[in-house]
């Protein structure tokens, strides 16, 4: 039964790229998904599955025929179908889970996943010339291979590692390269006596001809980029946190699949000291990793938490004493790295993937939120304030 009920929903998902659900071509915007999706750009999108490359599979054909009535009808409004009705039920199913979702919610969730798909279908294959992939473009981050281990190193000491944007971009290229070479295992750590102090506030120092509306709306695309580097990343992704963490790299630990740390780190998300809302899905991981009131006190409040109170509540997941951590947790990392690459990845699939469009839609929606919140006086204040010096953390 279950083999006819695959086969005819093979041969009903083999259709349905060219199913007449489809408007005719517009032309996809691909510079970077717009944060308020507008019908245009989901008629693009609509269009745009038709050209891809790749068959992208029946699970995510299924995902888009779902977002798709989601989005042209509002959440499921039909009978289910008789248990032997097997096509139409798989595609009853997948609509129903959509639940309450909105149309709009929807729509965007539509895009961003054939953004992801036409990137995905556009990007080198493994077996192009290494020179063909993008490297990082300065010091500013170093990116080593060995023992089965790629370790990602941010390499900015004298600036604490905040994250310039050039390597918001060579992060994401690095990642991407890692999660095709050889390695088992990632890993993303700091140089000197900071993890990362976040995201560099010069950053939003210089202003392009478009205003602060065309800045707020640039770092928008960027950073919802850069996390979905993390939300998709295959590999275990390691923390190797060898200091104080702020910003933005605290909220991505969550993605993470392994945090240690030493015990000099703390972990601080000061958003509303800056004017800010939280990122990285932070918003969403956090509450479930440590409940909502613990959560809401680091993202609302701002407060700090040393390695112990941040292992304790579960963002991290080992503190070990400075004088001991890199050999420590090196030792440890290649014993990891001996173990089978491919049932890792499974098991981190496995782990992970339920709550990957979740994911995607949490990022979505904090990057909206935070594309006015930099737009807004108390984060202009903020901002301004540090960089005539009057402000630290
Ligand atoms: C496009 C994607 C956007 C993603 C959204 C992300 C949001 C966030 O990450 S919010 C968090 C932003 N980070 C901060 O607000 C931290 C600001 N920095 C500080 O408060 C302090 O520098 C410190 C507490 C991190 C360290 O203090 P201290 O030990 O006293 O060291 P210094 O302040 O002297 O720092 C040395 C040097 O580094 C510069 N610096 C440190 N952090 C940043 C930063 N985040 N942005 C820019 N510059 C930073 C600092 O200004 C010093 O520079 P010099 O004076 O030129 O030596």
């Amino acid at each position: 039964m279950a083999g006819l009920a695959g086969r005819l929903a093979r041969r009903w998902c083999s259709g349905l790229l060219r199913s007449p659900l489809q408007v005719p071509a517009l032309g996809l915007h691909m510079g970077g998904p717009a944060m308020r999706t507008s019908q245009k750009d989901f008629n693009n999108a609509v269009n745009q599955v038709k050209l891809l490359k790749e068959d992208p599979g029946n699970e995510v054909k299924l995902k888009l025929y779902a977002l798709y009535k989601q989005a042209t009808e509002g959440p499921c409004n039909v009978p289910k179908p008789g248990v032997l009705d097997f096509i139409n039920k798989t595609k009853w199913d997948a609509w129903n889970a959509l639940g309450s979702l909105s149309k709009e919610a929807a729509r965007q969730n539509y895009v961003d996943l054939v953004s992801r798909l036409s990137a995905s279908s556009e990007s080198p294959s493994p077996e192009a010339p290494a020179a063909d992939r993008k490297q990082p473009e300065s010091d500013t981050l170093v990116v080593t291979s060995e023992d089965g281990i790629t370790t990602i190193r941010l390499n900015r000491p004298t600036k604490k590692n905040a994250l310039t944007n050039q390597m918001y971009h060579d992060i994401m290229a690095a990642l991407q390269a890692a999660s095709k070479d050889e390695s088992v295992i990632t890993v993303l750590t700091g140089s000197g006596d900071y993890y990362c102090s976040g995201n560099d506030l010069t950053n939003f120092a210089s202003v392009p001809p478009g205003g602060l509306e065309e800045m707020a709306r640039r770092g928008a695309v960027l950073l919802r980029d850069f996390v979905n580097c993390f939300i998709d990343f295959p590999k275990p992704l390691v923390a190797v946190v060898n200091g104080p963490a702020v910003g933005i790299s605290v909220t991505v630990l969550g993605l993470f699949d392994v945090v240690y740390a030493t015990d000099r780190a703390t972990f601080h998300t000061p958003f509303s000291h800056l004017g800010q809302s939280p990122e990285g899905c932070s918003s969403y991981t956090f509450p479930k990793i440590m409940g909502s009131s613990k959560a809401a006190e680091m993202l609302i409040f701002g407060k700090k938490l040393t390695a112990q109170e941040a292992c304790a509540q579960g963002l991290v997941t080992e503190v070990f004493p400075d004088g001991t951590f890199q050999k420590e947790v090196w030792a440890r990392l290649k014993a990891y790295s001996k173990l089978p690459p491919n049932t890792m990845r499974i098991s981190k699939q496995i782990i992970r993937n339920r709550e990957r469009e979740t994911l995607h839609t949490v990022n979505a929606e904090e990057c909206r939120v935070l594309r006015e919140r930099w737009q807004s006086d108390e984060c202009m204040n903020a901002i301004a304030s540090f960089l005539s010096r009057k402000a630290k953390l």
